[in-house]
């Protein structure tokens, strides 16, 4: 495909999102339809797509109009690239320019520039102070890919030889001492025999340091109550001397986690909601409740524009109530860590704030907020005690 008729395409993927379809299932429904693109144009067109959801209000403002049209061209005066010569209508291009592509003005309002919703500046200033702009500027580039390094079984040197003999570059990331940034061919990292034979694992930055963050030690009992596809659940796990538990409301999302942990070459049980009571009480229990995703629109920019206040609200109830269900699960003297993707005060330290308010013989050992601005996504953690 010529550079024009990946914007072509998409115009009209993007058109598709607008509409309402996901991204993802737009951009298969086009990839199952052209069976022409290569690999190339298909990541090309990929980056395309996520790149104008990400910047979606900036690039509708300079492209003039909230269409793929408009987003597109907005991605390429964004880029500072002239769309002149790939709107030319000519083969697969995009038609070209008219009165109605209408020249972007000349500077964006504040919220615009900064791809942010309205509603959303409030609590994003209240909760990012001096940070606001620079996390939200942030927010509007690709996010980085991170590797952790099963330390059960490889050194960080290690593993880096071992993606370099693979063609892989990466590099150790200051956010956890297990963490990789990988720099180039990134692409490569499924197909590699490192991360086949489960000697790192794809894992933000951000959540490793989450993890890292844990008070884990060996022998401990350990429940992951929001266990999901088990991200948190085996970087605990390489901690090593851990009995182990995974839980998670909707058991289909830990179907891979079974084989995740044999490639990491580690010991852990699933339990469904109805047995947690039988092995309780454990020594700490992880809440990686579900949240606004705030922390990672980089890599999931529809949430940014789908988010609603009462969505919002929905949420701070959900994650309350899974507080409180929890709490009689861990042990006198031991841990409940509270951890969300979100940089929102009200699913953050609010939501801990009234937790503790509500809950006797309960006190907060420690909290830290992390933005894309430490390098990984925007995560909360709080760690709170248990009164012995
Ligand atoms: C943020 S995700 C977990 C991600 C996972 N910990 C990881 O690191 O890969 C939140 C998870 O909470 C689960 N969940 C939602 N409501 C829940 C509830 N009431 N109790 C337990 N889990 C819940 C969701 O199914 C989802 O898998």
């Amino acid at each position: 495909m010529t550079p024009a008729a990946r914007l072509s395409a998409a115009i009209d993927i993007l058109d598709r999102v607008l509409a309402g379809n996901s991204a993802e299932q737009a951009l298969t429904n086009w990839g199952r339809a052209s069976r022409f693109a290569g690999s190339g144009d298909r990541l090309a067109v990929r980056d395309l797509v996520f790149a104008a959801i990400r910047c979606r209000r900036s690039f509708a403002a300079l492209g003039g109009a909230e269409t793929g049209r408009g987003l597109v061209l907005g991605g390429l005066r964004d880029a500072g690239v002239d769309p002149g010569p790939l709107f030319t209508g000519q083969g697969h291009a995009p038609p070209p320019l008219t009165e109605a592509d209408s020249l972007p003005p000349t500077e964006l309002p504040d919220l615009v520039a900064l791809d942010c919703p309205d509603w959303l500046a409030p609590p994003l200033r209240a909760a990012l102070g001096a940070d606001f702009a620079p996390v939200m500027a942030a927010l509007r580039a690709r996010a980085s890919v991170f590797l952790r390094v099963n330390s059960a079984r490889i050194s960080r040197e290690g593993a880096i030889a071992a993606l370099a003999s693979e063609g892989i570059a990466a590099q150790p990331h200051g956010l956890s001492s297990f963490a990789l940034e990988v720099t180039e061919n990134a692409r490569k990292i499924q197909s590699s025999q490192t991360y086949l034979t489960g000697l790192v694992e794809l894992q933000d930055a951000a959540s490793q340091a989450v993890v890292q963050a844990l008070p884990l030690r060996s022998g401990q009992r350990v429940l992951d109550y929001c266990a999901g596809g088990g991200g948190k659940t085996l970087a605990m796990a390489a901690a090593g001397g851990l009995q182990l538990f995974a839980h998670d409301a909707n058991p289909r999302r830990m179907r891979d986690l079974p084989a995740r942990a044999e490639r990491a070459g580690v010991r852990l049980r699933l339990l469904e909601t109805a047995d947690l009571p039988r092995h309780a009480p454990f020594d700490l229990v992880l809440t990686d409740v579900p949240c606004s995703g705030s922390g990672s629109w980089r890599r999931a920019p529809e949430a940014k524009w789908a988010l609603t206040p009462a969505r919002l609200a929905e949420l701070c109830r959900i994650q309350a109530g899974i507080l409180d269900r929890v709490a009689p699960l861990v042990a006198p003297g031991g841990h409940l860590a509270y951890a969300t993707c979100s940089m929102l005060q009200a699913e953050n330290s609010a939501q801990i704030a009234a937790f503790l308010a509500r809950s006797p013989g309960w006190l907060l050992q420690s909290s830290r907020l992390f933005t894309p601005l430490d390098g990984g996504d925007g995560f909360f953690v709080a760690i709170l005690r248990r009164n012995p």
